[in-house]
């Protein structure tokens, strides 16, 4: 069997795409730890899980770079999305778990649970540690 044979160049091939499985593996790990630090942070500073501007940012800056790396652009803003999504219900269940109320809570309705000598009152959803938590 010569290197040019269907059968090697084939081998070839699938030994760089299971390298590049496993860096894409190994890069979503690193992600995820820097989102899990986020939805820690946002969740004890009572910021809300998702922001929709800086993910429209993120949407434009992915779409460029796809384009100019001949990678079609709503494969990058879809893959970008799907990964998001996933982030947002970690820093959900992260916010529930912590007592902040989960999903529905912003930092604009903790404000407005706070009284006119401007003591919080809490969540205005009550006891979070009855909210299941949303993982998995
Ligand atoms: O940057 C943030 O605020 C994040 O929570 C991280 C992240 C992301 O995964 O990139 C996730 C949710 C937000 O809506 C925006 C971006």
């Amino acid at each position: 069997m010569s290197a040019s044979d269907p059968q090697s160049l084939l081998k070839n091939l699938r030994a760089s795409i299971d390298n590049i499985d496993a860096a894409l593996v190994h890069m979503l790990a690193e992600r995820f730890r820097c989102t899990q630090a986020v939805g820690e942070l946002k969740a004890t500073h009572g910021l809300p899980p998702a922001d929709p501007g800086r993910e429209k940012q993120q949407i434009e800056r992915l779409r460029r770079l796809a384009d100019d790396a001949q990678l079609d652009p709503d494969f990058a803003e879809k893959f970008l999305n799907f990964i998001i999504r996933e982030v947002i219900r970690h820093h959900e269940a992260i916010a529930a778990s912590n007592g902040n109320g989960g999903a529905g809570e912003t930092r604009k309705n903790r404000i407005d649970t706070e009284t006119s000598d401007g003591l919080d009152k809490g969540p205005i959803l009550g006891s979070a540690d009855a909210l299941p938590t949303q993982m998995g």
